[in-house]
């Protein structure tokens, strides 16, 4: 693939592993919430919405904790591999704050760093929001370390073939027939007509997410499967990607007579509110009176294979040398210090 070029470091300090972030107890629900949503126009109505969620889930998301397991792993293949690299671990909208993270780094006499942001997506929210989080730490931290981001991981072939082997296991486990369906975190249609630089033909996020459920589904030997979108924000009056995974759902058991669905939560790289609560708690109350049988699929984080695939992209920015990839969409995100992909590259 001749897409995005590729950043090259030579041996770095440090790895960052750079997340979203969640509260931790009930009453970081509404700073957290606060925080995520900051100017950015979401109704108050769905925030309330949304803050019954993490309350009813003890006011504590689990991707902390997840993000952290990922962090042991990574560090046990680090060791694996004979390599003394510290791992540090920042979010976007809660602690450990990624300014703090980086003024930690710098403290310790860190000069370059690898950034695997949790996001395997192009588009504002898996992408540029990134580059934005480490543009703007390295500007409050004077002598912060040179950070180059790896890049976006949609079609890296550990990443596919673990979603695959779990998506056998969830077909073998199902009804026989099951409707298998993908689905990822919705975004405005406006959000994804401009991500990924014009260039290269808008709609990255979407493309990406439907380049990663082809390649899972023949990967798992699956001959049909739907795309659909889920948890989305914003007023009603504003277009976000569709269908609907509840709507979507729903329509199969009326139209179709579709009894079990196998659901890949392909945009989550681990079991997130999106996924516990939207799926496992939302989703299956919503089509259970309909006679419809939800089974999920795992997600990849917790899996050894994640933490090789991130020592594979550090590799690759280490080395300058493209690894494998499956896909034929685009993956770009591979830049210094927080730099635009590419001019034009997801403005919003
Ligand atoms: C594409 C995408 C990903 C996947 C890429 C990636 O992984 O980064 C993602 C991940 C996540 N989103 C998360 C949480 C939230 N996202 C929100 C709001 C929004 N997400 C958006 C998009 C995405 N989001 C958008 C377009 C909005 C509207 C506001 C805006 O334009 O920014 C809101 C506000 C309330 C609401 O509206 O739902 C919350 C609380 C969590 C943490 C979950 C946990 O605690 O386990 C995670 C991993
Ligand atoms: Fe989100």
């Amino acid at each position: 693939m001749t897409d995005g070029v590729l950043e090259m470091t030579g041996p770095v300090d440090a790895l960052l592993v750079l997340s979203f972030g969640g509260p931790e107890g009930q009453e970081d629900v509404i700073p957290f919430l606060e925080n995520v949503t900051r100017g950015r126009g979401i109704p108050a109505e769905r925030l309330e919405e949304v803050a019954t969620h993490y309350r009813q889930l003890g006011g504590r998301s689990p991707i902390n904790d997840l993000n952290r397991e990922i962090i042991t792993h990574v560090e046990e293949e680090l060791a694996r591999s004979g390599r003394d690299l510290p791992v540090y671990f920042g979010n976007r909208n809660w602690t450990p704050m990624i300014e703090e993270t980086v003024r930690q780094m710098t403290a310790d006499g860190i000069r370059t760093a690898a950034v695997f942001a949790t996001s395997a997506w192009g588009g504002y929210s898996g992408c540029a929001q990134y580059q934005e989080d480490i543009a703007r730490a390295r500007e409050q931290v004077p002598g912060a370390p040179s950070m180059v981001r790896l890049r976006q991981f949609y079609d890296h072939p550990l990443f596919i073939e673990r979603f695959a082997a779990d998506l056998r296991t969830a077909v073998d486990s199902a009804a026989p027939g099951a409707r298998v369906i993908f689905t990822a975190h919705s975004v405005p249609e406006a959000a994804d007509a401009v991500a990924g630089p014009p260039t290269l033909g808008g709609r990255l996020y979407s493309r990406q997410v439907a380049e990663a459920s082809r390649l899972v589904a023949r990967a798992a030997g699956v001959a049909e499967h739907d795309l659909v979108w889920q948890s989305r924000s914003g007023p009603p009056s504003v277009p976000w990607l569709e269908p609907d995974v509840v709507d979507h759902v729903r329509e199969l058991a009326g139209s179709s007579g579709v009894r079990d669905v196998v659901i890949v939560p392909i945009g989550f790289i681990s079991d997130h509110v999106e996924v516990i609560w939207d799926l496992d708690t939302e989703l299956v109350d919503e089509v259970r009176e309909l006679g419809v049988t939800v089974t999920r699929t795992a997600t990849p984080g917790p899996s050894p294979e994640f933490a090789r695939m991130v020592l594979q992209l550090l590799d690759e920015v280490e080395s300058g040398v493209q690894g494998d990839r499956l896909g034929d969409v685009p993956a770009l995100g591979c830049n210094r210090d927080g730099a635009r992909c590419a001019v034009g590259c997801c403005s919003r």
